[in-house]
């Protein structure tokens, strides 16, 4: 270590494990953390790492993560790509991997994701195939990529046939959420990255749920609120991925909202300036909601309370906000029938009881599921 790097004090973390047994890792959640990238990844033994990025990520924060990397002896090298959803593809998966190779990244070294959710499961899934798999470290740049993505190994791209459909499970060796990075993130991302750490509460924590409604103005201001928010979140998914790594049950509660969100990604053909990920699950945790007081499951008082949520921090809630258009309630239920939750060809939904009251709804009938989507077209209710 050089002397300036002696002298800097340590940033303040909360740390969060996540004990999964010879693949167990730590998350460090807290600001600056980006100054103590290189000492705390020298620490996994790596001699190299490549650090991939996006185009708006990379001028921000890659020199300064470089820096601190070379001055803890690892040789680097950066690949930048173009930021938003369109870049979780084949073509892309292409450019790192080779770009991994040319900086001749051995299986003892590292694949570092400098970004939001899309280098992460990009660069993640990149590692997991790399040399039949090199480790990678996560330092996630959204508030989407440090409540969610960064954490519980799953990693790929998107398919014409749908989201997500390419991919693996790869754990992270460490991952390093810099709230302070997240002042420089546009407010449309800010609100997207919100509506997963809003999820964790309707799944099973209405405690959290009735925090976020009481604090999320601290959350978006980078009070320590943030920290807060970004460790329970972190905390709450590693809980449910330390049960079941690679959703054979209880994982699939974090999906909730994802059947509707991901079907209109894909009908909105991972256009980013149309929709992104966060603004999917936001109209797809309303839907499930509204969907499940639609059968009786769950009062309409807590769809409202959602929804009303929601819509106070500017994210979307119903389909008629995707902008260009949503297709027809066919179009909606092909994209679904690609969901990974499908069994037999029936669909599986995430419902509720009400706020913090998940469950998988297995063979949820397809008339069903139709009905309300016409519904939601033309409510026959104001
Ligand atoms: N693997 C998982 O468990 C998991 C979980 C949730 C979401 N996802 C995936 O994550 C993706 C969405 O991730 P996202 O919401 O982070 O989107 P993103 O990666 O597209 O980032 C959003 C935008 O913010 C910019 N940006 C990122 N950090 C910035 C910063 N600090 N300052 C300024 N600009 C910044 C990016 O360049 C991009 O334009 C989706 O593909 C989704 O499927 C995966
Ligand atoms: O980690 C999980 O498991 C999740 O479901 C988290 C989701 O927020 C995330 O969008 C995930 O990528 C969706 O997974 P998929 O298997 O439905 O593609
Ligand atoms: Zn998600």
């Amino acid at each position: 270590m050089n002397g300036a790097a002696a002298r800097m004090p340590e940033a303040s973390a909360i740390t969060v494990p996540v004990p999964l047994g010879d693949r167990a890792y730590d998350i460090h959640v807290g600001r600056g953390l980006l100054g103590e990238a290189g000492r705390r990844i020298a620490a996994l033994g790596a001699r190299a790492a490549a650090i991939v990025t996006d185009e708006n990520v990379g001028p921000l924060y890659a020199a300064a993560l470089a820096a601190s990397l070379e001055q803890n002896g690892l040789r680097t090298a950066t690949i930048a790509l173009p930021p938003g959803e369109a870049t979780k593809s084949y073509a892309s998966l292409e450019r790192v991997c080779d770009a991994v190779l040319a900086a001749k990244i051995e299986r003892g070294d590292l694949v570092v994701a400098l970004g939001g959710g899309v280098v992460g499961d990009l660069a993640g899934f990149a590692a997991a195939v790399v040399r039949r798999g090199v480790r990678f470290v996560q330092i996630p740049t959204t508030l989407l990529s440090q409540v969610d993505s960064s954490v519980g190994g799953k990693t790929g791209i998107n398919s014409r046939h749908g989201k997500n459909l390419v991919g693996a499970f790869h754990q992270p060796s460490l991952v390093l959420a810099d709230t302070g990075l997240l002042d420089s993130l546009p407010l449309r991302e800010m609100r997207a990255g919100y509506a997963e750490v809003v999820k964790y509460g309707l799944i099973d924590d209405p405690a959290f749920f009735d925090w976020c409604e009481k604090n999320w103005r601290g959350v978006f201001a980078g009070g320590p609120e943030r920290d807060e928010a970004v460790a329970q979140s972190c905390r709450s998914k590693a809980a449910v991925v330390v049960r079941d790594e690679r959703e054979d049950g209880d994982r699939a509660l974090l999906n909730l909202g994802h059947t509707f969100g991901h079907a209109l990604e894909r009908i909105t053909r991972y256009d980013s300036a149309r929709l992104v990920h966060g603004e999917g699950v936001a109209i797809g945790l309303a839907q499930a909601f509204r969907f499940s007081a639609a059968l009786g499951l769950c009062d309409e008082a807590d769809a409202r309370r959602v929804e009303a949520h929601l819509a106070a921090v500017g994210l979307p809630t119903r389909l008629s906000q995707v902008p260009g258009g949503y297709g027809t309630v066919d179009d909606i239920l092909e994209a679904m029938a690609q969901d990974k939750k499908v069994k037999g060809g029936a669909l599986t939904f995430i419902l509720v009881r009400g706020i913090g009251q998940s469950f998988i709804a297995r063979d949820v009938p397809v008339d069903r599921v139709r009905a309300f989507l016409q519904d939601e077209i033309t409510p026959s209710r104001p």
